[in-house]
């Protein structure tokens, strides 16, 4: 592309980031838990978060869709300010998918509930319409026939896909996975990263907290590395595992990969 200064610009780089962080900080009392994160992420980017433990990751993630407030610093979802009021809360809210840990399903509904519930009450959709949505969804993560069922009563690996179905019945831009499959029995994580790896192709915008590292090599565009509440560096896949820059990522890579 050209402008009539005669410069050329990538049109992406035109283009306003999924999510873009400014000088964020979080803090729990005296503890820092984010600490200056500076983060861009590009429509369309696949972005692993890694790290060790207590390092900031869930923080991270948590704050983009404001499940935590963040204290300092500048938060923007597709263009739209986090601001402290929560003005674009709801906005920001429907832009971003947030699949957990522990599936966060309600237990005391079934798993076509579960998906049409926030179609209907957050985006008034009649039943039918949520119904066809969430069959649609339940189809792509291959258990539309688990719609009846209860979550206690399926398996880890099809809670999860449920609870990513139920997500993107809100037609999000962004997802955001948080230890999607540490909960899971290690036969179940294929299944759910399977899952993860079909949105990914079909270029969805994904932020992944996950120690998952083949998942990492294989699906991510750029690895986030925290270390006590900052990100100490961020490189594509090869690039990371190869060369490490800091010592902390070296360390980190050693136990989790040997
Ligand atoms: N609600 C809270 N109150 C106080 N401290 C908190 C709270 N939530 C998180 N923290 C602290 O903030 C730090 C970062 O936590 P966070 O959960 O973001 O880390 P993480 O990198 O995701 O860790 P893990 O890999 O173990 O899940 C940790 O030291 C944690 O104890």
């Amino acid at each position: 592309m050209t402008t009539t200064e005669g410069a050329t610009v990538e049109p992406q780089l035109r283009e306003v980031p999924a999510v873009r962080m400014e000088a964020v900080y979080k803090h729990y009392g005296d503890f820092t838990a984010l600490d200056q994160i500076d983060l861009k992420v590009a429509k369309g980017e696949k972005i692993v978060v890694c790290g060790p433990s207590g390092s900031g990751k869930s923080t991270l993630i948590r704050c983009i869709n404001h499940i935590e407030k963040h204290d300092e610093g500048l938060i923007y979802v597709n263009g739209v300010e986090l601001d402290h009021q929560r003005k674009n809360i709801d906005a920001v809210r429907r832009d971003t998918g947030m699949v957990f840990q522990s599936f966060n399903l309600f237990p005391h509904m079934t798993v076509l509930e579960n998906c049409t519930l926030a179609p209907m009450t957050a985006n008034g959709m009649s039943e039918a319409e949520a119904k066809d949505l969430a069959m649609h969804f339940l189809t792509k993560v291959r258990i539309p026939d688990q719609a009846e069922k209860f979550p206690g009563q399926l398996s880890g690996g099809q809670q999860q896909r449920v609870a990513i179905a139920r997500a993107l019945c809100m037609r999000p831009k962004i997802m955001l996975f948080d230890e999607p499959t540490s909960a899971l029995d290690p036969e179940m994580v294929k299944e759910v990263l399977e899952t993860m790896k079909k949105l990914a192709e079909e270029g969805m915008t994904m932020l992944c907290v996950t120690h998952e590292m083949g998942f990492a090599r294989e699906v991510a565009d750029r690895i986030v590395f925290m270390n006590e509440g900052k990100v100490v560096e961020q490189a594509a896949p090869k690039e990371f595992f190869k060369h490490p820059k800091s010592e902390r990522a070296r360390t980190f890579l050693d136990q989790i990969i040997h």
